[in-house]
């Protein structure tokens, strides 16, 4: 057995801040006790991290990414070996990525393809949501089997007609399977019927630069697809998870849905929280660099999605990591918006990006935790294995450093994608020493991790219903 003691920092929980040492026993944590105290100085220990100025946090649950996902006659360009590593470096130990159902295959086929790619590969923990593309009598009956392994939440897509598109009466079956099975429904919440005759008319007008992305995929085409949504799982009587809000009137629909008291909840990302229609607008292709679905908005949308992060009308802020590289990939969409892949790169940037909003006062250090961990945790099943620290859970522990700064750059970034949509940001706070379970996998500068360290995380049903 392997004892480690993290020593004089502190710890912060989505509940609560206490200067603690954690005793860790292999993968697992056994105690917390006061800083200083007779219980903790008794602790004898194999390792000793002095956390001495730091906090000490769990580890991020980046509960929507990407790795190697197929899309616009490409692939997203960072591989499970890669993604996770750079989740790593970032303070995220544990990722929910997306298995894919292609149209005319069963969810199985699909699952099975995303263990053989993750499998073996992962720096970090991994589980998996479902992508259903086709809701058929078979893709139901699969659902209550997923969710019985372990497998609890599927996400369909109000947008992408003919890639993963699902109409309203199979959104509304799935729904209702969901709600008998415990299978959490996440939704892409746009209305892609209409987006596709707004591109359609946009490129026959010339209109083919990156920025007219965000033009025909209107705020007004997101907040009636969550209104729709909304009202799609109310008559199912299911739960719904928004993905990726970006919209301050989605956001409306959301808390107008919670003051109702619905089971909504709602997820944002980083590139809605400090980029915007600015960046889409970049001189030359530049734009095609912030190009994703929903995508950014005019500056003024900012204010209430961080509202929204601190009244709770959005619950949690996942990277949605999709990326794709400038050269060669987002490319194709020269001449033609409407080919660039949509995505953008971030499952290492999250959560110092968050602790820049700690910095600036925009959410307090405990929400911080609770948005980026805690609650993604809680809502895909995994709580309270991973988004604390507490006797039981698994040392997946961060010990961070909010007094280090540093440049957001594809220079020094770990993405394997050839730019950073936050190029020459500079962020207060950094991951000093990354533990998954119990082993050290970042270590001031270094990487100490392997491939195939990180292990499948089986799922209970969501734990965050009201
Ligand atoms: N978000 C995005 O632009 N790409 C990934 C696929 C999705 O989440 O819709
Ligand atoms: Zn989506
Ligand atoms: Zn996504």
């Amino acid at each position: 057995m392997t004892r480690t003691v993290i020593r004089g920092g502190l710890v912060i929980t989505a509940a609560e801040e206490m200067a603690a040492d954690v005793l860790i026993e292999d993968e697992r944590v056994v105690a917390l006790a006061a800083g200083g105290s007779r219980t903790a100085e008794d602790w004898t220990a194999d390792r000793v991290i002095d956390a001495t100025g730091k906090y000490v946090i769990p580890g991020g649950v980046d509960a929507h990414t990407h790795m190697e996902l197929p899309f616009g006659g490409t692939a997203a360009s960072d591989t499970f070996e890669t993604g996770t590593r750079a989740a790593a470096w970032g303070g995220t130990t544990t990722i929910v990525d997306f298995a894919v159902q292609s149209v005319g295959r069963s969810l199985r086929e699909g699952l099975d393809a995303w263990h053989a790619k993750a499998e073996g590969n992962c720096a970090v923990d991994y589980a998996f949501h479902m992508i259903m593309s086709d809701v058929t009598e078979h893709s139901l009956k699969e659902m209550d089997l997923l969710v019985d392994e372990g497998v609890t939440s599927f996400k369909l897509f109000m947008a992408y007609p003919g890639v993963f598109y699902s109409d309203d009466g199979k959104i509304l079956r799935a729904m209702q399977q969901g709600g008998d099975n415990g299978g959490l429904v996440m939704m892409h919440a746009e209305n892609g019927i209409a987006i596709d005759v707004l591109v359609e008319q946009a490129l026959a007008s010339g209109r083919t630069d990156p920025r007219y992305h965000g033009e025909v995929r209107h705020e007004l085409l997101e907040a009636e697809a969550t209104h729709r949504a909304i009202r799609l799982a109310e008559v199912a009587g299911s739960p719904l998870y928004v993905v990726h809000v970006s919209a301050a009137s989605a956001v409306a629909e959301l808390a107008a849905a919670r003051d109702r008291g619905l089971n909504v909840f709602g997820e944002t990302c980083p590139q809605y929280l400090f980029l915007s229609t600015d960046n889409l607008a970049e001189p030359g292709f530049e734009g095609a660099k912030y190009v994703c679905s929903t995508p950014l908005r005019p500056q003024e949308h900012q204010a209430a999605l961080w509202r929204g992060l601190r009244t709770n009308d959005l619950q949690v802020v996942s990277t949605d990591h999709c990326p794709f590289c400038f050269s060669g990939q987002k490319e194709l969409g020269r001449g033609d918006f409407s080919k660039i892949p949509n995505g953008l790169p971030g499952v290492e940037n999250r959560m110092d990006l968050l602790h820049q909003a700690v910095v600036d006062g925009r959410i307090t250090r405990r929400r911080w935790v609770e948005i980026a961990s805690a609650t993604p945790a809680r809502m895909f099943g995994l709580y309270p294995r991973k988004g604390t620290i507490a006797p039981g859970a698994d040392a997946d522990i961060v010990v961070y450093d909010p007094n280090a700064t540093q440049t957001l750059s594809a220079a020094t970034h770990h993405m394997n994608v050839d730019y950073s949509a936050y190029e020459g940001l500079r962020v207060r706070g950094k991951a000093s020493t990354v533990l998954s379970r119990g082993t050290v996998i970042i270590d001031d500068d270094t990487y100490l991790g392997r491939p195939g360290h990180g292990r499948y995380q089986t799922r209970d049903t969501c734990q965050y219903l009201i």
